[in-house]
């Protein structure tokens, strides 16, 4: 039997709700083969991130070359990198295997506010991993970070961002409207260096939103690792992520987790 392939190269969050543990949950929900390639291990739960460990370059290329010189994927997605010698890495990799389908989840900062990209690593972001990326999916403060600018409050505005990001190198940029203050729909832009595309959902009053982020992007990359179309796969994702968060999970003390397997119940 054949069957989709989709890695992911991410954070490991041992709360499960966001960064490796999302990716992987959301890759087995949309029926691909899931697979991980470990950058950093957080030490995470509802509450905020307790520790940040970097793994080896030495670690993180291993598993690179493990998979891309044996089960090969057709999809890649991108989390949280941290620093700039992982991206520097994870991009001279894609670049040397010649991996296609690459979506991009520029992780900067986590709900609670600890930053999961060192500062000085925003330079070889934009330069070096962008440009790969069939895919980006930013939320609003990190279309910000990505433009230098301070605040994007409109759907206008936030045309304006995708299209000065795509100058930036990705094909596609999705940036997602999840932070868009004094608005009951959330909505996500789909440029593709032509046109617009629009995703729009009802917004749902929850602080259960852990995650969000990471298990959108994975339901992009899950459905790109199918075949599907851009516009297909960012369709698919909005409906997964509604369903998720409609039904997100009050576990823990703090922000707990979207729910994965909300489609399954439906
Ligand atoms: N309260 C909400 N209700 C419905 N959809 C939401 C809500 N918050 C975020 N989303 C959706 O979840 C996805 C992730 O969005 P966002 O919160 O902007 O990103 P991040 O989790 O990276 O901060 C997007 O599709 C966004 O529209
Ligand atoms: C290990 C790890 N990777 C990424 C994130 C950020 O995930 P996101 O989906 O943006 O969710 P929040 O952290 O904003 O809830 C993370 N927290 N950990």
């Amino acid at each position: 039997m054949s069957v989709g392939k989709a890695l992911t190269i991410a954070g490991s969050d041992c709360g499960g709700g966001a960064g490796i543990q999302a990716d992987l949950k959301t890759f087995q929900e949309r029926d691909v083969y899931g697979m991980s390639v470990i950058t950093v291990l957080t030490a995470q739960n509802t509450l905020g991130v307790h520790g940040v460990y970097p793994q080896t370059i030495e670690a993180i290329e291993a598993q690179l070359d493990a998979i891309f010189q044996d089960i090969g994927t057709d999809s890649v997605k991108t989390g949280m990198l941290f620093s700039e010698e992982i991206i520097n890495l994870v991009a001279k990799k894609l670049k040397d295997y010649e991996i296609k389908n690459i979506v991009i989840d520029p992780v900067m900062i986590a709900k609670g506010g600890a930053p999961l990209l060192q500062k000085q690593a925003m330079t070889a972001l934009k330069m070096n991993l962008l440009p790969l990326a069939r895919v980006i999916t930013p939320n609003i403060p990190e279309a910000c970070e990505i433009l230098g600018i301070d605040k994007i409050e409109t759907v206008e505005e936030m045309k304006e961002a995708a299209a000065n990001i795509q100058l930036l190198g990705p094909k596609n940029v999705v940036l997602k409207g999840g932070h868009l203050e004094g608005n009951n729909i959330a909505v996500d832009i789909l440029f593709d260096g032509n046109e617009y595309y629009y995703f729009e959902s009802k917004r749902i009053d929850t602080i259960h939103t852990h995650g969000t982020g990471c298990t959108f992007a994975a339901a992009i990359t899950a459905e790109l690792a199918k075949g599907n179309s851009i516009n297909e796969s960012v369709a698919c994702a909005k409906q997964f992520i509604q369903a998720a968060i409609e039904t997100s999970l009050n576990i823990g003390k703090g922000i707990g987790p979207t729910n994965h397997s909300a489609l399954r119940h439906k």
